[in-house]
């Protein structure tokens, strides 16, 4: 079994999976990188105690979604044509992800699509992720659905031709695996109480991350909070946002954190808001109220839980559902209860459980 991977949310959601699969003496493992997150995707996995076995190194700087996806492809081709994999595994919705599908498809070579079935139902929004997860799933043979939502999408599509089962995400057992190996949080030396903001989808760049950043300039007048932003490594990202946030006090710009250094902030935190699609898996399990920075989802578990809500990003709209939360202790309660749509941490093992059954010519 091979898989393929290159970026950091996918070193994360991996790494459960690699754990698993290293336990069973039946399954013969080989995790290769793209190089897509470089560094960053290596040291991601090394939190987890887990290593690459090779590492394709495709990283070319500013390269465009379509050469990536053709050195992948060309990449995938070859080394299916060295290893004879009997299943390429690939999870979630990064180009890599698709090109490599794609290939292991038109080699012959069976694939298992980790967090199969996500559906926001615009293609553009956010693009090209909902794109590549919908031909992902329609080359598929092994459909890892997290959760029932995600289920049901796949069998309403007559272009999904393969055999589906709900795992869970493995993305709570790497966050609950890493929870319990920090134990409980330190607490904060400062009073104010803390909000954690992430940015940086391809849609947000320019009018979102402006919106997104003018309500943290209001929200932070208040007096009473302090924001802090890591920031993702995208150039375009950090330009956008050291420009809008630099000299705001009480707003500290991050450099992107490690795992471990995230899962700690993301306990601590009074509030979230985010844009990313693992944040909102994590801050419900967490019981760390979200607001989604989005004008869609395609996570709407977290958001039918009472743990989330989806305020795009205009900032009248964000700075009016941060402020609720922030002065209504009640509003805050209601969606700080813990919820476990997503699964409870055991997702890696369930399905290696069914690929070592379809090993076996069992039907998953
Ligand atoms: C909306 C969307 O299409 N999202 C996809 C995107 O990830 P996604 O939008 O989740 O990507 P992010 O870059 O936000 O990564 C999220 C993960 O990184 C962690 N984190 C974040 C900031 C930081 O400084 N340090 C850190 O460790 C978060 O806790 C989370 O676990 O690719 C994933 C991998 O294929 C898919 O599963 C998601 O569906």
């Amino acid at each position: 079994m091979l898989t393929l991977a290159g970026t950091r949310p996918e070193a994360i959601k991996l790494a459960p999976l690699a754990i698993a699969a290293a336990a069973r003496p039946g399954i013969a493992h080989r995790l290769v990188a793209t190089g897509q997150h470089a560094a960053l995707f290596h040291q991601t996995l090394a939190a987890f105690g887990v290593a690459a076995d090779a590492d394709f190194g495709l990283l070319v700087p500013g390269q465009s979604i379509e050469a990536l996806a053709a050195s992948v492809s060309a990449a995938v081709t070859a080394e299916i044509a060295r290893d004879r994999p009997d299943l390429l595994i690939v999870q979630g919705d990064t180009t890599s992800a698709w090109a490599a599908a794609l290939a292991a498809d038109a080699a012959g070579v069976p694939v298992g699509h980790v967090e199969a079935g996500l559906r926001s139902g615009d293609p553009l929004l956010p693009w090209p992720e909902e794109r590549n997860r919908i031909e992902i799933d329609r080359v598929a043979t092994l459909l890892f659905a997290p959760t029932p939502v995600a289920l049901a999408n796949l069998r309403d599509e007559p272009d999904v031709h393969g055999v589906a089962a709900i795992t869970g995400n493995t993305g709570i057992d790497a966050l609950l695996m890493m929870r319990d190996r920090l134990g409980p949080p330190d607490p904060r030396p400062d009073a104010r109480r803390l909000v954690l903001v992430t940015a940086h989808r391809r849609e947000n760049i320019g009018a979102g991350i402006a919106g997104i950043c003018a309500a943290i300039v209001r929200l932070t007048a208040r007096g009473d909070i302090a924001v802090a932003l890591p920031v993702h490594p995208n150039p375009a990202v950090q330009a956008q946002v050291v420009a809008a946030l630099g000299d705001v006090s009480h707003v500290s710009l991050l450099a992107a954190l490690d795992y471990p250094a995230m899962v700690r902030m993301m306990t601590q935190a009074h509030l979230i808001l985010s844009d990313s699609g693992g944040v909102q898996e994590e801050a419900p399990a967490l019981g760390v109220p979200l607001l989604v920075l989005r004008e869609n989802s395609e996570r709407p578990e977290a958001v039918a839980a009472g743990n989330a809500s989806i305020v795009g990003t205009d900032p009248d709209r964000i700075l009016a559902a941060a402020t609720r939360l922030l002065d209504d202790p009640a509003a805050h309660a209601a969606m700080a209860r813990p919820a476990f749509p997503f699964g409870r941490g055991d997702a890696a093992d369930t399905i290696v459980d069914l690929i070592e059954g379809w090993h076996a010519g069992r039907s998953i």
